[in-house]
């Protein structure tokens, strides 16, 4: 049966007004319902209302937007929200990352994008292959297809209008007509190409969030601030971002509150003024930044996993979630190859001191991982274990004798001169053993070229000794407990009849790394895992016993 209601001093920062009675927050008070309206901030006046209650539905029947002397409610933004790929994969998708941020009536996020699914990935290799297929051909890119009908299938499943994204399909395809042509995809046409991947996710979510009466509205990063070196691929943020980013989206609130919903993963490089990219998966970082710039009071990154990991899933499918992380910790292991963070992205939370959490957008209820300056590290032993596969090992003996000086500094000065940065160290005063970072983050590959040189100079101060398709296996934990993880790594190694070929403690005091080669990496990680995470070992933890050196 229907009945009708005045429902008053209606505290909403949002639009409009939900359909859904599980999307209110209803206080009764003198027959009078007071409550939060769980969709997107446009007015921060409160509103008296006329609804019709009816089977879990409410109508709207009258609005007046004067005050009805509720309580005052802040208008700040409150928070980030980052979905990546997965999470917006399909209109399915969409429209469940749209209820679950309606789910959030106490927050006014900003929300940052990823491209759809595997856009990105569909881009790049339409583009690898529009250099040598001849300009003709480029309409048939089999990726070029996909994009294509993937976003046209999510506008009109979402029921938005094609031309939310026609011209930039339209761009897209002329772009590869343009790559075709020249025979040549440099890095900075391959970062303008995969921006399209992130442009047109956020129009397609920003349409639909307007369309559901929620208002929204859409954002190039490259157009709001985020300034970043021209290191295409793999760009940099400049300091400058912050106070452009904030001016710009804090502005834009003020005047007319609408949900900002930013392009993830692209900037603009300082001098060409071209887009740039942040390394794969660099949307956490885009968010990571934005909450910083804004001094917001969270960064949530919703991703299709329960959070961070005990190790990558694919390699271990019983990885556990871990609850807590510090932003050391959580830098550690994104930076030594788990990929569910950028490597970068922890550095904007970490210098503006805001708890970053890790959340499954497809398990909302699951608690993720909080990320924060600090944590109860009494208990803890081992966090997690991470794998970076193929990677390339040098050991470097001097030529000279024992008790000179400088060697390192040689070393080290050769590799600053050709750009390539080093991992994992161990040195003694006349040999070095150090692992090299793939320099080449889209294809995690250093290539033979820039090997070959590298030991070519080298070899003019040392012997070298180049290994390659090496793993990193990186324990990240409390390394005030090193000598217990080291005891049971090393046994659980031995019993795997694993020899370790180069062992580091880093300075950071959170991360051990191992070196073995990449045929025994997995059950390595797997056999670990087991030794640390499946097993009891709080005996070990309660103390040090006399004489056994543990702890
Ligand atoms: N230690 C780990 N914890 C969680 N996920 C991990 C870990 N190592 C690797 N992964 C992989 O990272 C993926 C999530 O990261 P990513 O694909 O970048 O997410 P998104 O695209 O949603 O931002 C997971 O699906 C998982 O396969
Ligand atoms: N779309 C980009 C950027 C990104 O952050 O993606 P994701 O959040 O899905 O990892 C990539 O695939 O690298």
């Amino acid at each position: 049966m229907a009945s009708s209601l005045h429902v008053s001093g209606v505290k909403t920062p949002y639009p409009a007004i939900p359909k859904r009675v599980s999307s209110l927050r209803p206080v009764w008070s003198h027959q009078r319902l007071n409550f939060s309206v769980a969709v997107a901030p446009v007015s921060c006046r409160a509103q008296t209302l006329r609804v019709r209650c009816e089977a879990g539905k409410v109508d709207v029947l009258e609005r007046h937007t004067e005050c009805q002397g509720s309580e005052e409610i802040s208008n700040e933004l409150t928070c980030v929200m980052k979905f990546g790929g997965s999470s917006v994969a399909s209109a399915e998708r969409m429209r469940e990352v749209a209820d679950l941020i309606l789910s959030f009536p106490e927050e006014r996020p900003v929300i940052v994008l990823s491209a759809m699914g595997k856009a990105t990935n569909k881009l790049l290799m339409a583009g690898e292959k529009a250099v040598s297929c001849g300009v003709s051909n480029v309409s048939d890119l089999e990726e070029l297809d996909f994009v294509k009908d993937l976003h046209l299938r999510t506008v009109d499943e979402l029921g938005v209008e094609r031309s939310t994204i026609s011209k930039h399909l339209f761009e897209l395809e002329q772009l590869l007509n343009g790559i075709a042509m020249m025979k040549e995809l440099t890095p900075r046409t391959r970062d303008y190409l995969v921006s399209f991947g992130e442009c047109m996710s956020t129009r397609i979510f920003a349409a639909y969030l307007n369309k559901i009466g929620v208002k929204a509205r859409q954002y190039d990063a490259f157009d709001i601030g985020f300034i970043t070196t021209d290191e295409f691929t793999n760009a940099d943020i400049l300091e400058a971002t912050y106070p452009a980013v904030a001016k710009r989206l804090h502005g834009d609130w003020i005047n007319d509150p609408a949900i900002p919903i930013v392009t993830g993963f692209l900037g603009k490089g300082w001098r060409t003024c071209a887009v740039t990219t942040l390394g794969r998966g660099g949307s956490d970082l885009t968010a990571t930044t934005i909450g910083k710039a804004l001094g917001l009071g969270e960064i949530q990154v919703w991703k299709d996993v329960d959070g961070v990991l005990t190790c990558d899933p694919n390699i271990y499918q019983h990885a556990e979630p871990v609850p807590y992380l510090t932003f050391d910790e959580a830098a550690e292991l994104a930076y030594f190859g788990a990929q569910v963070l950028h490597p970068q992205s922890m550095r904007p939370a970490r210098e503006g001191d805001i708890p970053v959490r890790v959340k499954n957008s497809y398990n909302p209820k699951a608690p993720g991982t909080l990320i924060t300056r600090a944590r109860d590290m009494s208990q803890a032993v081992l966090t997690s274990i991470v794998l970076k596969r193929n990677v390339t090992m040098l050991d470097i003996v001097s030529t000279r004798m024992l008790g000179q000086f400088g060697f390192l500094a040689k070393v080290f000065s050769i590799f600053e001169d050709l750009g390539i940065s080093v991992d994992v160290v161990a040195t003694s005063e006349v040999s070095i053993s150090l692992t090299l970072d793939p320099s080449k983050l889209w294809s995690r590959e250093l290539i033979q070229q820039e090997l070959d040189h590298v030991v070519e100079e080298l070899e003019k101060i040392a012997v070298v000794n180049l290994l390659q398709h090496r793993s990193i296996i990186s324990l990240i934990g409390n390394v005030q407990r090193s000598s217990l993880i080291l005891e049971k790594a090393f046994h659980v190694l031995h019993t795997n009849g694993v020899n370790v070929q180069m062992i580091s403690q880093g300075a950071s005091k959170v991360n051990i790394s191992l070196i073995v080669n990449d045929s025994e990496a997995e059950q390595c990680v797997r056999a670990l895992h087991s030794a640390f995470f499946e097993s009891d070992i709080s005996e070990l933890v309660s103390g040090p016993k006399s004489g056994n050196g543990l702890i």
